[in-house]
């Protein structure tokens, strides 16, 4: 199923989820969803506004808790680590986030090594010019390492948002919506990013999208989250080859080719 080019090793989950349940008062988001995530590949998932995609990733991260279920990240059971394992396995799993998260009165030297002072003291000077070098080279803007975040198209701040993830060496990457409020030339280059990142660090992904070309283009597995479970999983064409009409309209709602 993998896109060319792309190592997936299906003999080796990363994440495992079994039937996670979440809601909040009487708001059942989340009811009962299955999903595996395999070392290499590149998952995406599909789903309307308010479907609760952004709600999944936050429990694969240990930002929100599960109501019930069982969810397994790269082989800990999230419901049963305490706070230090908890930091030590959300050290592994990069979030990047919608808005980029960068911080507004750093520059951004700054801001890729906040994170790596925050969770890594024990590392030099020497070593914390080179990561933050080498992910700033992985995302192609070397030149805008003192510059403020205000200075930069948001097509690059989306880069560095990307860069600021890649600097804790994560071996799973969560994109909450990765090429939202970008146009659409700026957008492919976020996915090539995407694609790159995967097949040079050799890290697993979950894609949160409403961007069916993000999807086809970043996608090894396409699943789409419909009325709290993930009713369609497969290739881009083998999601869309139906007659559900919940599916279809999404499909002709945003992508005509
Ligand atoms: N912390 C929270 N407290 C209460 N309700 C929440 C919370 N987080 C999410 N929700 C609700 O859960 C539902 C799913 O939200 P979520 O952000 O996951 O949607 P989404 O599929 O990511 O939507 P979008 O594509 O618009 O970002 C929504 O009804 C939202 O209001």
């Amino acid at each position: 199923m993998a896109r060319p080019g792309v190592n997936i090793d299906y003999n080796q989950k990363v994440i495992t989820i079994r039937g996670l349940e979440k809601s909040f008062d009487d708001n059942y988001v989340l009811r009962g969803v299955d999903l595996d995530l395999y070392q290499g590949e590149n998952l995406v998932v599909l789903g309307r506004s308010g479907t609760g995609k952004s709600v999944l990733i936050k429990i694969i991260s240990g930002l929100l808790k599960a109501d019930a279920g069982e969810v397994l990240v790269l082989g800990k059971n999230m419901a049963l680590l305490d706070s230090r394992s908890l930091r030590e396995l959300r050290m592994k799993v990069g979030f990047s986030f919608q808005n980029s998260a960068l911080y507004d009165s750093m520059t951004v030297r700054k801001n890729l090594e906040f994170p790596l002072v925050q969770n890594q003291r024990n590392l030099s000077r020497g070593e914390i010019n080179k990561r933050v070098e080498f992910v700033l080279d992985a995302v192609g803007l070397m030149q805008a390492i003192n510059q403020m975040p205000s200075e930069l198209s948001g097509g690059q701040r989306k880069r560095i948002g990307i860069a600021r993830t890649l600097i804790l060496q994560p071996e799973i990457v969560l994109y909450d919506e990765p090429t939202a409020g970008l146009d659409p030339i700026t957008s492919i280059d976020i996915n090539e990013l995407i694609n790159e990142v995967q097949q040079r660090f050799k890290t697993s992904a979950i894609i949160i999208t409403h961007d069916l070309t993000c999807a086809k283009t970043t996608g090894d597995r396409i699943v789409m989250l419909l009325d709290g479970k993930f009713e369609r999983q497969g290739s881009f064409d083998e999601v869309f080859d139906t007659d559900d009409e919940r599916v279809r309209a999404f499909y002709n709602y945003n992508f005509t080719e």
